[in-house]
C-alpha cells in the first residue's frame, strides 16, 4: 500500500524538490564548525560605510535612520522621531548591485547568460578579494561572514535538525551551490584567470549565495535580483503585519532618468529606536531559517510540506497523470500543511486519485475524464478514503520516528531557555514539524472514525438518479 504515495522530509521551498540528502548527519566527535555564529561589525567599519555614502550624496547628517549596532547584528535606527510612510532612505542607482551593474563592470563582458544570482555573486566575491581597491569595499566591508541560516551551521548543528525538512532542503540547497559553483568554475573562473586572480572556492560561493538570500528584498528577486547597499540593513519584526508600501523603485526627479530606491517605515518610530520592516508574510518558519537564519513563535509560519506522488509502477499511471495534469498538477504535487489550518483544498483530491484503483478504477476510464476531478472531491468508496487515512498516518507516524528528539523533549528545551539563536531555530523547527505531523495524523484518524458514515460515490450516484429513498434505502423496482 504504502508504494500508492509516500511523504518524505523533502521539500519544495527551493523548487528543488530532489535534494537529496546523502550522508545524515552523525554526531561529530568534535566540534566541526563553517566559520561559527555571526559576528558583530565593529563600529569602525561601519562608521567608513557612513562617511562613503556622505561622499556619494546618498545620506547627509539629516537623514532620518543611520546604520547601528543591534541585537540583530546591524540595523537602522531612527535619527528622530518618524512617522508612518515616511521615507526613510533613498538609494540611487549606482549604488545598487545587479545583474546589469555587474554586466557593466570589467567581468560584464564573461557573466552574459550567467544566472542572475550567480553573475552578482561572482561579482560580490571578486570585489571582496580586490579589497581596498574595489570601489564597494567600504559596502562589502560592513556585511557580515555569514549569518544563523542553516547553510552555514555545522555538522554538530544541523544534528539538531536530524530528521526534519529543513535538514534535506539545507542539504539540497548546499548542493545546488555547489553544483552552480562547478559549472562556474569550469566556464568562466578558470579560462579567465586575469579577471579572478585568487582562488575562489565553493565556501565563498556560499557566502555570496547566503548574502543574496538574506539581503535581496522578496519581490526583487529571481530576474530582477538587486543588492540595495544601506537599505539592506533593514531588520524584520513580526509584529509589522503588512509588506505594504515600505520600499519601491522610482524615478530620482522630475528631470532626472535615473531611479532610485525608496525605502519607507511602515509604522511610527520613536528616535533611537530601530526602523524595521515585514520581509514576508509567506515564508514559513523553515523559509525564514534557510534565507536569513531566525524563526517566528506563532503557529501560521509552521508547516509541513506533504509530498504527494503518482507511482510510474501503478498500473493506470497514464490515466492519473492524464487527470493530474489537465487539473494543473503533475506526478508529484506539494501541499504545505499549516499548524491548526485545514488541509489545503486539492489534496484529498489528489490523494483519492492517487490512491484510486480495483473497483473504483472504472472512473479513470476517458467517458469521465471531463467529470472525474468533480467526483474526487467527495470520498470516492469505503476502500479508497481508508487506503488515504491508513497511508497518511502511516507516514506521519514514520516521519515521526525519524527525529532524534520527542516533542515533549524539545518542549522542555524551549521552556528551560538559554537556547543559543541555532539551537533555538532548531528546536523550534523540529517542534513545529512535529505539531504539524500530529495535527495531519489526528485529521485523518478522525476521519477513519468517520468511514462508516461517510457518503460514498456509488451512494451519491443512485440517490441523484432518484434511486435512494429518504432513510438511505435503495428503491427497487418490480418489473410490472
Ligand atoms: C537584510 S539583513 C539585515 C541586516 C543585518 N542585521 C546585518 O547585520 O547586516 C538580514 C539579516 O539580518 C538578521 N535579522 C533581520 N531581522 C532579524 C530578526 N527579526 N531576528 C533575528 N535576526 C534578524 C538576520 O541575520 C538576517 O539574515
Amino acid at each position: 500500500m504504502s508504494t500508492l504515495f509516500y511523504l518524505n522530509p523533502s521539500s519544495s521551498i527551493l523548487n528543488h524538490p530532489h535534494s537529496h540528502f546523502k550522508t545524515p548527519p552523525k554526531r561529530p566527535s568534535s566540534y566541526i564548525t563553517s566559520g561559527g555564529p555571526p559576528q558583530p561589525t565593529p563600529p569602525q567599519q561601519l562608521q567608513t560605510f557612513w562617511q562613503w555614502l556622505s561622499e556619494e550624496k546618498v545620506v547627509t547628517h539629516k537623514s532620518p535612520a543611520k546604520p547601528g549596532v543591534v541585537s540583530e547584528g546591524l540595523g537602522l535606527v531612527a535619527q528622530r522621531d518618524i512617522s508612518r510612510n515616511e521615507v526613510v532612505l533613498e538609494v540611487p542607482k549606482k549604488l545598487w548591485i545587479n545583474p546589469e551593474s555587474v554586466a557593466a563592470s570589467e567581468i560584464g563582458s564573461v557573466c552574459s547568460g550567467l544566472k542572475p544570482w550567480v553573475c552578482v555573486a561572482l561579482f560580490l566575491i571578486r570585489e571582496k578579494m580586490r579589497g581596498g581597491e574595489s570601489w564597494w569595499w567600504r559596502y562589502i566591508d560592513v556585511l557580515p561572514e555569514c549569518t544563523d541560516s542553516t547553510i552555514f551551521w555545522s555538522e554538530e548543528e544541523l544534528y539538531e535538525i536530524q530528521g526534519t525538512q529543513l535538514l534535506s532542503t539545507t542539504v539540497g540547497c548546499k548542493d545546488y551551490v555547489q553544483s552552480e559553483f562547478l559549472r562556474v568554475e569550469e566556464e568562466i573562473i578558470l579560462p579567465n584567470q586575469k579577471l579572478f586572480p585568487s582562488t575562489i572556492t565553493v565556501e565563498d560561493f556560499l557566502w555570496a549565495f547566503g548574502i543574496l538570500r538574506s539581503r535581496a528584498f522578496s519581490r526583487l528577486r529571481g530576474q530582477n535580483l538587486v543588492l540595495i547597499p544601506l537599505a539592506d540593513l533593514i531588520n524584520h519584526s513580526s509584529s509589522i503585519k503588512t509588506e505594504d508600501y515600505a520600499y519601491e523603485i522610482k524615478g530620482a526627479g522630475l528631470f532626472s532618468r535615473d531611479l532610485i530606491f525608496s525605502l519607507r517605515s511602515p509604522v511610527a518610530v520613536k528616535a533611537g529606536e530601530q526602523v524595521l520592516i515585514q520581509y514576508d508574510l509567506n515564508k514559513s518558519n523553515a523559509e525564514l531559517a534557510l534565507d536569513y537564519g531566525f524563526i517566528e513563535s506563532g503557529s501560521d509560519r509552521v508547516t509541513y510540506t506533504l509530498n504527494l506522488d503518482i507511482a510510474e509502477s501503478d498500473e493506470n499511471f497514464g490515466d492519473k497523470l492524464d487527470i493530474a495534469e489537465t487539473n494543473g498538477m503533475n506526478t508529484t504535487a506539494y501541499f504545505d500543511i499549516t499548524l491548526d489550518q485545514p488541509l489545503p483544498k486539492e489534496m484529498l483530491p489528489y490523494l483519492r486519485l492517487v490512491a484510486l484503483g480495483g473497483t473504483d478504477a472504472f472512473l479513470l476510464e476517458s467517458i469521465f475524464r471531463n467529470a472525474v476531478w468533480d467526483h474526487l472531491q467527495l470520498p470516492v468508496s469505503r476502500a479508497n478514503e481508508e487506503v488515504i487515512c491508513q497511508v497518511v498516518r502511516n507516514a506521519c507516524k514514520s516521519a515521526l520516528a525519524g527525529y532524534n528528539t520527542t516533542l515533549e523533549e524539545d518542549e522542555k528545551l524551549k521552556t528551560d531557555g538559554n537556547l543559543s539563536p541555532r539551537l533555538q531555530i532548531a528546536v523550534g523547527i523540529r517542534a513545529g514539524e512535529k505539531k504539524v505531523l500530529h495535527h495531519i495524523d489526528s485529521i485523518f484518524k478522525e476521519r477513519e472514525q468517520e468511514l462508516d458514515e461517510l457518503e460514498y460515490y456509488q451512494e451519491r450516484r443512485l440517490r441523484d438518479l432518484g434511486l435512494v429513498g429518504e432513510q438511505g434505502d435503495i428503491i427497487f423496482w418490480e418489473p410490472k
